[in-house]
């Protein structure tokens, strides 16, 4: 076993922040994962396309799922904490009190979040400088990273934020700063989301351009002028304070952070997959693609060149794998657009009323009925007549619009559960066919790409998976420890403890995992259909 020297019973805490809930995990050095905990939290939209949520209510969720993990362990073996949360925008006075991102005026919602798509106007601006560092960012700025939401801070909430701001922190490395004091950012943060190069630092020139002047005089002091790797230790470790939050040991490692979808690509890239006949067995982990998908899906492709692909986020250094470059597709709502789908449906009360008489998810029984409805063929074959396009919040990846609309076609007048189900099976399909046309990207840029990990809760939709498989023709794997995410934070916290020496080592950590494949069934169910008919002709 890696790190053989650790004593037995070390624990490390991951914490990770998603959209709609916290979750945090006690894992093992083995990468066991021990126990669970989650808690929802708030999210305001308050008009359309501005998404906010509470740098304090997710401090206070933290607090509540870390207690929870720890019960009932000594928690003096507890050896280091890592965070992963999404790249919202945390914005903090100089006494480091929450500032109002709203005209409300309400400092409570502090935080704009990571699909927030308020700052249209500002990214065109800013992609019409066709400024170089947009090279590394797919040749497109998505109006999702900080540079446009800073600066419509400081053209619309002048007096009230901008002129009062003394921090803007990515929210995982708000994490680490609430629980060591430290305000380094994470390279992971800084690389991906504020146009930082980890060989060049800052681009004053780009700042300059965009009229964000302000960062160059101030020395970039509010945006991180002090920049570590993922993994490396903050400070003295947690503070005082913060244990006592959290109901950790004062002084145990902390670690840089991670954004989400890098913490659930480094918790799932490494898998073991001997024994399994997989196209990728024996092959380069660059031949993996980790797809992290939730309320989003993330396609995370590593390589060990520089790959520009156009549309496509990245290239990105040492931004989730130490020592490899990383593009990162991405498609902005795929379990939103699921479940705006099916909850804006006619049927949705039916649906909710019978899945809840069977104590199921609404997805597990629209999942059954789908089986119950299909005919011969698989169940894929439901949607011959209804299709979906799922740019319902503009196109993230390859196309890189954000004007971009959803689509329906294919609809009768009935609104029955059959209806809902086929709807809902369309959509799915349509996650499919974007997470292909993404691939198909990446590959023209030069990735070569075999077999796709996924993680997230989506992974956890059996027809989610298996649409997946069929539609890229990949064979998907997904780790047993369904919480890889987590699992990707804790192995920060590991690598913080020094018990392992990089998280590129402690990414091994996965080889303790099995994992398992789901077939492609609707390849198989295509051969079928040929031999049958071969069969058919050869007796007629
Ligand atoms: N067991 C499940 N079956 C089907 N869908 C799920 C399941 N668990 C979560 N989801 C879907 O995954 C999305 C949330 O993903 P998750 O990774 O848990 O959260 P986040 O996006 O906040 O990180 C939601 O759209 C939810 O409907
Ligand atoms: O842009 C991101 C990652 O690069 C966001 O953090 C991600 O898309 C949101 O994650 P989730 O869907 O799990 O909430």
């Amino acid at each position: 076993m890696l790190g053989g020297d650790q004593e037995p019973g070390n624990y490390y805490v991951g914490v990770d922040v998603g959209t709609g809930s916290v979750r945090a995990a006690l894992v093992d050095q083995r990468g066991i994962l021990l126990a669970f905990a989650d808690q929802p939290i708030n999210q305001w939209e308050p008009q359309f396309n501005h998404h906010e949520q509470s740098s304090e209510d997710i401090w206070a969720a933290c607090c509540v799922v870390t207690k929870q993990v720890v019960q009932g362990i000594d928690v003096n073996q507890i050896r280091g904490l890592g965070f992963d949360a999404t790249c919202s925008l945390v914005v903090l006075d100089k006494q480091f009190r929450p500032l109002p991102v709203n005209h409300e005026g309400d400092a409570h919602r502090n935080i704009i979040m990571w699909l927030d798509h308020r700052a249209v106007s500002q990214v065109r601006r800013i992609n019409e400088t066709k400024h170089s560092v947009l090279q590394c960012v797919g040749g497109v700025m998505s109006v999702e990273m900080q540079a446009p939401k800073l600066l419509w801070l400081k053209e619309n909430l002048r007096e009230t934020c901008w002129d009062k701001a003394g921090h803007f922190f990515d929210l995982p490395d708000f994490l680490s700063w609430k629980a060591t004091g430290v305000t380094a950012r994470s390279l992971c943060s800084l690389v991906c989301k504020w146009t930082y190069s980890a060989e060049k630092g800052w681009d004053d020139s780009f700042w300059k351009m965009i009229g964000l002047e302000d960062f160059v005089a101030d020395n970039y002091n509010k945006i991180g002028n002090q920049v570590l790797p993922p993994g490396a230790s903050l400070g003295n470790g947690l503070t005082p304070e913060a244990a006592k939050d959290l109901g950790l040991p004062a002084g145990i490692a902390v670690a840089a952070s991670l954004i989400d979808a890098h913490a659930g690509g480094l918790g799932v890239i490494g898998a073991d997959v001997r024994g399994y006949g997989l196209a990728c067995e024996g092959q380069p982990v660059t031949s993996r693609l980790a797809v992290i998908c939730g309320t989003s899906s993330c396609h995370m492709g590593i390589s060990k060149d520089p790959i520009f692909v156009p549309g496509v986020w990245g290239p990105y250094f040492s931004a989730m794998v130490p020592g490899f470059w990383l593009n990162e597709g991405g498609q902005s709502v795929t379990g939103k657009l699921i479940d705006h789908m099916v909850q804006g449906h006619a049927a949705f009360p039916e649906l909710q009323a019978k899945a809840t008489a069977r104590c199921q998810s609404v997805y597990a029984y629209l999942n059954s009925h789908l089986d119950l409805i299909k005919k011969a063929q698989p169940v894929g074959f439901l949607t011959v007549d209804l299709h979906v396009w799922p740019d319902f919040h503009g196109n993230r990846s390859p196309l890189a619009d954000l004007t971009l609309k959803g689509m329906v076609t294919g609809l009768k007048l009935s609104q029955d559960l059959d209806d809902l189900a086929i709807l809902y099976l369309a959509t799915v399909q349509a996650i499919a066919f974007g997470t292909r046309l993404i691939i198909e990207a990446m590959e023209a840029g030069g990735h070569s790409i075999s077999t796709l990990f996924l993680c997230g809760g989506l992974s956890k939709n059996p027809l989610f998976v298996q649409m997946h498989a069929d539609i890229t023709g990949m064979p998907v794997v997904l780790s047993q420890e369904v919480e890889s995410v987590l699992v990707g934070a804790a192995i920060l916290g590991a690598c913080a403890s020094g018990d392992f020496a990089s998280v590129q080592i402690v990414v091994k950590f996965e080889e303790m995992q099995r994992t398992h494949e789901t077939r492609n069934q609707f390849q198989d169910a295509v051969k079928e259909n040929s031999v049958e008919r071969q069969r058919g002709r050869n007796t007629k």
